[in-house]
């Protein structure tokens, strides 16, 4: 069949692209410009222009069609902007799934469908599983590279289109070991970092340059409005953090540990509490993406609140307009951050929290 491949010049999409070729596939393939190559350069990390030639190498030793998409303002629009202004309101973004759902599964995808491809197959770490006529979305054979919280998002009519055809491998070796097979040029090139456009990892640096108010100074509070303390921005800081909180623990009459228990972006005041008994059992989520058919009467599962942390037991029901999580021991959602319902390695849906958390947990 003929099948595109998103290919971001790193050694996994490369793999991807050589192994359907080797099935025997019309392989054509695709490479997203994202973000200023300038910039990247000067950080001193593996920039996008070296990135796309790379993937342009790949696509001329296999002997296929390679298109570079020039994406950059959709991508700064869609997701840098995004991400920025998720901050200012005192969220904590995930930046990859807006990507994965904007420029990657409809940009990228919607041109797949125009090329005439059946197909499009990318490097992530999940796999698809056809069932009784039904597509699932499942956790990857090797457990260290899951990519299946980033791709809750994922619709129906998407996932039915896409391919993932590393989330069987059993480890990276085994995906490195491929490409030097295969002779690919991308074999021992580095993994890509976490933020993809912030090279040199200080996201907060980039939040604070395009939206200031973000790296304004400001309050540490506790529950009951007192000032404890005083911090360099919003940006910095994370619901259930304990880092950068200095030697306010100490201030407290018990010394307990504290973490930060909300973010109050209108008045810039942090608010900190004691780390034991300040998780919440209840919460929200906007922007639900059922992968399965929920039912009237909610479901029970797990959920995962943040990208690398262990799942949790819960209930998801539907209370009007609103899809709300009942955890059955208390944790700390960050606002922004993504719940992702598994049932074992099956991702059944997912959202974003709200901040309206404690409204919610008072209840
Ligand atoms: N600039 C891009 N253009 C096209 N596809 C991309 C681009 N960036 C990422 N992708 C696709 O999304 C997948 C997951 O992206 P991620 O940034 O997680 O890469 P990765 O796991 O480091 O994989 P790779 O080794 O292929 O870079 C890639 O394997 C690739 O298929």
């Amino acid at each position: 069949m003929r099948i595109l491949v998103a290919m971001s010049g790193g050694v996994d999409s490369s793999v991807v692209a050589a192994l359907l070729k080797q099935e025997g596939h019309d392989v054509i393939g695709a490479t997203l410009q994202l973000y200023d190559h300038g910039e990247a350069t000067k950080a001193g990390s593996c920039c996008a222009g070296r990135d796309i030639m790379d993937a342009r190498a790949v696509a001329d030793r296999l002997d296929i069609p390679h298109y570079v998409i020039d994406a950059e303002e959709r991508f700064r629009n869609s997701v840098i902007e995004r991400f920025a202004d998720s901050y200012a309101r005192g969220e904590t973004p995930v930046p990859c799934v807006a990507c994965n759902q904007g420029v990657k599964f409809t940009d990228l995808l919607g041109m797949a469908r125009d090329l005439g491809c059946e197909a499009m197959a990318t490097g992530h770490y999940v796999r698809r599983i056809e069932k009784d006529g039904t597509v699932e979305l499942h956790r990857p054979v090797d457990l260290s590279r899951d990519q299946s919280w980033f791709l809750f998002a994922t619709t129906r009519d998407q996932l039915d289109f896409l391919r993932f055809p590393l989330g069987a491998m059993p480890d990276k070796d085994a995906v490195r070991a491929k490409a030097e097979e295969l002779g690919l040029a991308v074999a021992t090139k580095p993994d890509s970092q976490d933020i993809c456009f912030v090279p040199t990892g200080s996201y907060a640096g980039l939040v604070e340059k395009l939206r200031p108010e973000t790296g304004a100074a400001g309050e540490i509070v506790n529950a009951d409005g007192d000032i404890v303390g005083r911090h360099d921005g919003i940006a910095r800081y994370t619901v259930g953090q304990s880092k950068r909180l200095g030697d306010i623990h100490t201030q407290t009459k018990d010394g307990a540990r504290q973490m930060v228990t909300r973010i109050d972006a209108t008045t810039r005041r942090i608010v900190v509490g004691p780390r034991q008994g300040a998780g919440r059992h209840r919460f929200r989520l906007r922007d639900m993406n059922w992968l399965i058919d929920a039912g009237e009467e909610g479901i029970r599962c797990s959920v995962q609140i943040r990208a690398r942390e262990a799942v949790r037991e819960a209930w998801i029901r539907q209370e009007g307009n609103h899809t709300v999580v009942t955890l059955d021991e208390a944790a700390m959602p960050a606002p922004g951050q993504a719940c992702v319902l598994y049932r074992d390695s099956h991702v059944l849906g997912g959202g974003f929290i709200t901040a309206d958390i404690e409204e919610e947990s008072a209840q």
